[in-house]
């Protein structure tokens, strides 16, 4: 019997920018997820019913403390983990109210490129790239690191 095509994840994904220096925002996921400790921009699932811009807003409140003001799909990349078939709906931010308040005990960067934090998401590999390219910079890539490889915290 033919396997099912395997069904995508939608997730939204936010590009915090700072505007006074262009710094990114990273955060590391919390522990008890896949990749757990690992860098990657914030974001998560988007739920039923919900647009890109919801999903990214209900978010970045409930993991970070802050609300954005706006959001539109600026890049749609698809990465194939052994856990999930995932479509990252990515989002530039530059506008958001409210005080960083790391709510799932995670740490976060405000990260110049190339990064000096480690490991990253491999799904977040090609926004470094065009974000690197944007800003004339060569792309540097993160090393790959296995999730069980990955340090604890
Ligand atoms: N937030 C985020 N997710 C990413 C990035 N790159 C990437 O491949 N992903 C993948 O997108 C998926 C996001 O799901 P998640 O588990 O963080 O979402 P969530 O907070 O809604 O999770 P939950 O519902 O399990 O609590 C994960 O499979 C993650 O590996 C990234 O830069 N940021």
């Amino acid at each position: 019997m033919s396997e099912q095509p395997r069904k995508h994840t939608e997730v939204a994904v936010g590009v915090l920018i700072r505007l006074s220096d262009g710094a990114l925002l990273l955060s590391t996921r919390p522990e008890g997820k896949a990749y757990a400790g690992f860098w990657e921009f914030p974001g998560g699932k988007i739920e039923a019913g919900e647009t890109v811009e919801q999903a990214l807003r209900r978010e970045l409140q409930e993991e970070l403390g802050i609300t954005i003001d706006g959001a539109e799909v600026w890049k749609v990349t698809e990465h194939d983990y052994p856990h999930a078939l995932v479509r990252l709906h990515w989002c530039k931010v530059t506008a958001w109210s409210g005080e960083f308040e790391m709510r799932e005990g995670q740490r976060m960067a405000w990260q110049q490129l190339p990064l000096d934090v480690a490991p990253v998401l491999p799904g977040a590999f090609p926004v470094l790239q065009w974000l690197s390219q944007e800003r004339g910079l060569p792309f540097v890539a993160p090393p790959v690191v296995a999730p069980a490889d990955a340090p604890a915290s």
